[in-house]
């Protein structure tokens, strides 16, 4: 059964912050309270909470048939770099006229809803599940490193026997085909990582009320709250958009309607970019934990700013003193690195990398002159301090022309869409 070590909903997301700024707060001192920022975390993930979360005609968009139904038609998954992201479908199991199917069905739904939590790095994302006219979508993911104990966790051993095959996308649906194969006798059904992504955002966009959102930046000010965005009634006015997916590297992709898009750019210092070099720089060893410090670290003791060089503004070009002139400059000095906590590298590297993705979405929104800008991916998950400097730099950079825009499901399309396309029948 899968062990409980780990939670991440909201209640534990707090928990484990006070955890952590306790014990942190002694180490370094920052101008803003633990509660000021615990509150604006917890202030975000209730209002995605109480974004509407049934998908309006579901059942038109995606017709299984119900006399085919097994197990491998219930899960999709996306392996990628840093991450494997699982479908599972709960689906009415009123049709299955198979028996020992409807016990195995039974045994796995009590597996996986024992617990939000599986192994070492296994979540559920409860507040994500999406309710359907006959269902329910759940979304689970893993490190990929730990990939093949997910799979037993997940699976166990007798529902494993009766899986032949799992649809498949992202570079792991290459890497561990084999694997799979030899172990499980399971055979990977591979689906292209962009067209899956494509295919779930598109859906999610389409047929869920709620599922981007924006901030609304009034000067430099901007909103607390995440907005969800309007569109028309034919949603016509999703496309055109850039895809800016920041997983372990970056994918831009241009998306011109529904059935046409290219990957326009992309760049190699991502997610994993970032949380590479927290391990390298700190002590500090888990993605959350990352954040958490990052929303409590003062990176003026990492950073060279403008005021630094200049001893205040560079008046005749109108950049303040506080702007950053050189991320980790004040490391070229000797006797500097002693000044900086584990917070404030984690502050200047999510900030670094967050500034890097977010003038490569610029340019290439410009390049194609586009005004709206969708950021999927992990990197995002629950990173309301780079979602707020993403939209803070568009706003800013474009003069207001382009808008930058988040999503509900973050990471998750990819193996959504691919659950989409194996199940589709028209
Ligand atoms: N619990 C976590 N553990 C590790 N990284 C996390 C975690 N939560 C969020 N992340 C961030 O999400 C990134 C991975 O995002 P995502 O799952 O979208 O990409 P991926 O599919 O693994 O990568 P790629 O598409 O490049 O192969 C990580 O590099 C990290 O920055
Ligand atoms: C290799 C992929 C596509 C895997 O998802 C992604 O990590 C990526 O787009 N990396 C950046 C590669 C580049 O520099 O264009």
């Amino acid at each position: 059964m899968p062990t409980i070590n780990k939670s991440y909903n909201i209640n534990n997301e707090e928990k484990s912050f006070k955890k952590f700024t306790n014990k942190t707060t002694n180490e370094h001192s920052t101008g803003s309270s633990n509660n000021d920022i615990l509150n604006e975390v917890i202030k975000h993930q209730v209002a995605l909470k109480s974004f509407a979360r049934i998908i309006e005609n579901y059942e038109d968009l995606i017709e299984l048939d119900t006399k085919q139904y097994n197990l491998d038609s219930l899960f999709a998954m996306d392996i990628g770099g840093s991450l494997c992201k699982i479908i599972f479908y709960d689906c009415n199991i009123e049709n299955f006229d198979n028996n020992e199917i409807k016990e195995l069905f039974n045994s796995l739904k009590n597996n996986i809803f024992s617990t939000e939590d599986y192994g070492f790095s296994g979540i559920r994302d409860r507040y994500k599940s999406i309710k359907t006219k006959n269902g329910c979508i759940h979304f689970i993911l893993f490190e990929t490193q730990r990939v093949k104990n997910a799979v037993e966790l997940i699976f166990q051993n007798d529902i494993i026997k009766n899986i032949k095959q799992i649809s498949c996308t992202g570079g792991g649906s290459y890497k561990f085909e084999e694997y799979f194969r030899e172990h499980y006798d399971i055979e990977i059904k591979k689906y292209d990582e962009f067209k899956s992504l494509l295919t779930g955002l598109n859906a999610l966009l389409k047929y869920s009320p709620n599922e981007s959102y924006h901030y609304k930046i009034d000067n430099t000010i901007i909103s607390d709250k995440p907005i969800p965005d309007v569109y028309d009634a034919d949603k016509k006015s999703i496309f055109p958009y850039l895809l800016v997916n920041v997983g372990s590297g970056v994918s831009v992709l241009h998306v011109k309607d529904e059935n046409t898009f290219e990957r326009v750019s992309g760049s190699g210092i991502g997610g994993a970019t970032f949380f590479g070099l927290v391990r390298a720089l700190t002590n500090i060893n888990s993605f959350d934990e990352a954040l958490q410090a990052s929303r409590e670290g003062d990176s003026s003791n990492v950073n060279m700013l403008v005021g630094d060089i200049y001893g205040g503004e560079y008046q005749s070009f109108n950049l303040p003193a506080e702007m950053v002139a050189s991320f980790f400059g004040k490391f070229a000095k000797n006797g500097t690195m002693d000044k900086a906590s584990d917070a404030d590298i984690c502050n200047a590297l999510l900030v670094m990398i967050t500034n890097n993705v977010g003038q490569v979405a610029y340019l290439n929104a410009m390049r194609y002159n586009l005004t709206k800008i969708y950021f999927s991916g992990n990197f995002l998950r629950s990173n309301v301090i780079a979602m707020k400097a993403l939209a803070k730099a568009i706003h800013f950079w474009s003069h207001g022309e382009i808008q930058a825009h988040f999503l509900k499901h973050e990471g998750y399309f990819g193996a959504l869409g691919t659950f989409f396309l194996n199940n589709l029948s028209k």
